[in-house]
């Protein structure tokens, strides 16, 4: 049997503010980072290691990390970050508050752009200064690989690919892997472990800070998953 542990960043300040936050780099609140020491304490306390750890590129989820590994005395394993990893790209709706949003356009409208699979978010255009492809992390990047807004299905495309070429051979070859990453990115993963098809996904919501253990089969299909000291 094959584990890995699947954790989102702990509550970050757009978190607390209520904004689409999608490739925005924002930071942990004081809640968020005693959210990650309590996820890292928690994992050690119940005897669970790890070889290598995977994240995004952005803060949240890296600091999340951080201090999961720091909590572990793990801070020397290998980790990667890339940003295939990192939240769903929220296109024009990144900044803006939810409940503002959801009085001007409908809740009905919102909640389709945050849980729908396909639909994507109304598209950012290149000249906005919030375009990732003028930030240097993404310097690399081929510009069809920049978003300027994503669906779940879009985020779920390139967090796979991530999965089957880094994360999934690491499964395979033995190592205990830690995956530090976002809302979406983790939905996107779950519906691919577990299997569920179309829009059975939309009523998951993954809470923040808290690890989420898979157990996989040799074919890394699903056996059970399990919140590690949720209430
Ligand atoms: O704003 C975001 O990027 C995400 C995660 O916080 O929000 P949502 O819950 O709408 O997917």
């Amino acid at each position: 049997m094959h584990q890995v542990v699947l954790i989102r960043h702990g509550q970050s300040v757009w978190n607390l503010e209520n904004r689409f936050t999608g490739w925005t780099d924002v930071d942990l609140t004081e809640q968020g980072l005693m959210e990650a020491r309590r996820a890292g304490g928690l994992l050690k306390a119940n005897g669970f290691t790890f070889d290598v750890a995977y994240t995004s590129v952005l803060r949240r989820a890296i600091r999340t990390m951080w201090i999961v590994l720091h909590e572990m005395e793990l801070t020397w394993i290998p980790e990667y970050k890339s940003w295939m990893l990192n939240e769903r790209h929220y296109g024009a709706l990144q900044g803006l508050n939810k409940a503002e949003t959801a009085a001007k356009y409908g809740e009905e409208q919102v909640q389709l752009w945050r849980r729908s699979v396909q639909v994507r978010p109304p598209a950012m255009d290149e000249s906005d200064e919030r375009y990732a492809g003028s930030d240097p992390r993404y310097k690399h990047l081929a510009k069809s690989d920049i978003p300027l807004t994503e669906s779940l299905e879009d985020t779920e495309r390139r967090a796979l690919i991530y999965w089957h070429d880094n994360v999934a051979p690491a499964i395979w070859s033995g190592q205990r892997v830690l995956i530090a990453a976002h809302g979406n990115t983790l939905r996107a993963m779950v519906k691919y472990l577990d299997r569920i098809p179309g829009d059975g996904i939309a009523g998951l919501d993954i809470p923040t800070g808290v690890p989420l253990v898979y157990e996989l089969d040799d074919d890394l299909n699903a056996i059970r998953h399990y919140y590690l000291g949720a209430e």
